[in-house]
């Protein structure tokens, strides 16, 4: 590709891009844990934040939303600066669903859903028919319409981490973060969480930027992946793209092969029992 070809597709990609970072830094005690990071977050599209603990995911995904103030370089959403937006201008646009959220004592789950309304409702004021609407389209896409009643207390860590899901919908983002959503779910509820996320993003065009370890789940979920080190962008793009054997070992510090799926024929991850040959005697092993 030329170098003019390139500068062409690269003021594409930003004009068509919904958040755009540039040089984004954010330092604590003299240490970066997000250092000059650039990335583009695309509308209607999928993106996975992966690397090894204390990369600097969970902070970066706060500056992309608004929640983290960068310590430098510049954020802009929909096209404009995002450190120059109020919390309810953010609200409106972008919901976040942190890591392991506090419960809320005495609330039941349609009491959670309707805090999602804030941005939209003024001050103090009573519920309004679109509120009523969006709160019950929020309550229907988890499949928790049998449940409103129950308290947040008594319900399964997965049955708790839908009601949040609800609370981020009735919130009518055009983006959703999530910060290691999956995290204290059985692999049935991480399925079904995932395909929930799949079909809201298929379906009304939701974008969702999503913190996540499981590789594979990664492959499976995201179009696009962000994958950090040390604070640093390593690398970004589709998963089967970015995910090689040799980028995955030097992100994660361990090694790492991808093979194709044999059902799929898609890439799969496989990582190396740190110390222990067990995992690679087992590979293709059809005794
Ligand atoms: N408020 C803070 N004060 C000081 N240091 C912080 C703060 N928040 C994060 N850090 C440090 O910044 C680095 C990046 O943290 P971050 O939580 O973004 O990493 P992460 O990739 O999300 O990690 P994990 O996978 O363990 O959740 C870590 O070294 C962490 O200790």
């Amino acid at each position: 590709m030329t170098v003019a070809a390139m500068a062409v597709d690269t003021a594409e990609a930003r004009r068509a891009a919904i958040i755009e970072a540039t040089d984004v830094s954010v330092v604590f005690n003299g240490v970066a844990a997000v250092d000059r990071a650039s990335v583009a977050i695309h509308p209607g599209r999928i993106t996975a934040i992966c690397g090894a603990n204390g990369s600097g995911k969970s902070t970066l995904l706060k500056c992309l939303s608004g929640l983290e103030a960068p310590t430098g370089g510049d954020i802009r959403l929909a096209g404009q600066a995002l450190g120059g937006l109020s919390r309810r201008d953010i609200a409106r646009q972008v919901a976040v669903l942190g890591q392991n959220p506090e419960t809320p004592a005495g609330l039941n789950v349609e009491e959670l859903v309707e805090q999602g309304r804030y941005p939209h409702r003024p001050w103090l004021t009573r519920l309004r028919a679109n509120d009523r609407d969006a709160i019950e389209r929020a309550i229907a896409a988890v499949d928790l319409a049998d449940m409103r009643k129950r308290q947040l207390a008594s319900l399964s860590g997965g049955e708790r981490q839908r009601a949040w899901v609800a609370m981020a919908l009735a919130q009518e983002p055009q983006i959703l973060f999530l910060d290691e959503p999956t995290s204290f779910l059985d692999v049935r509820h991480q399925a079904e969480l995932l395909t929930l996320l799949r079909r809201l993003n298929r379906e009304d065009r939701l974008t969702i930027i999503a913190v996540l370890h499981d590789l594979n789940q990664v492959i499976e979920f995201a179009d696009d992946v962000i994958l950090m080190k040390k604070g640093q962008v390593l690398s970004t793009g589709a998963p089967a793209d970015i995910f090689t054997p040799q980028s995955l070992s030097h992100a994660f510090g361990c090694k790492v092969d991808v093979v194709a799926h044999p059902h799929t024929g898609r890439p799969f991850c496989l990582i190396d029992w740190v110390g222990d040959d067990r995992g690679r005697d087992r590979v293709g092993d059809d005794r």
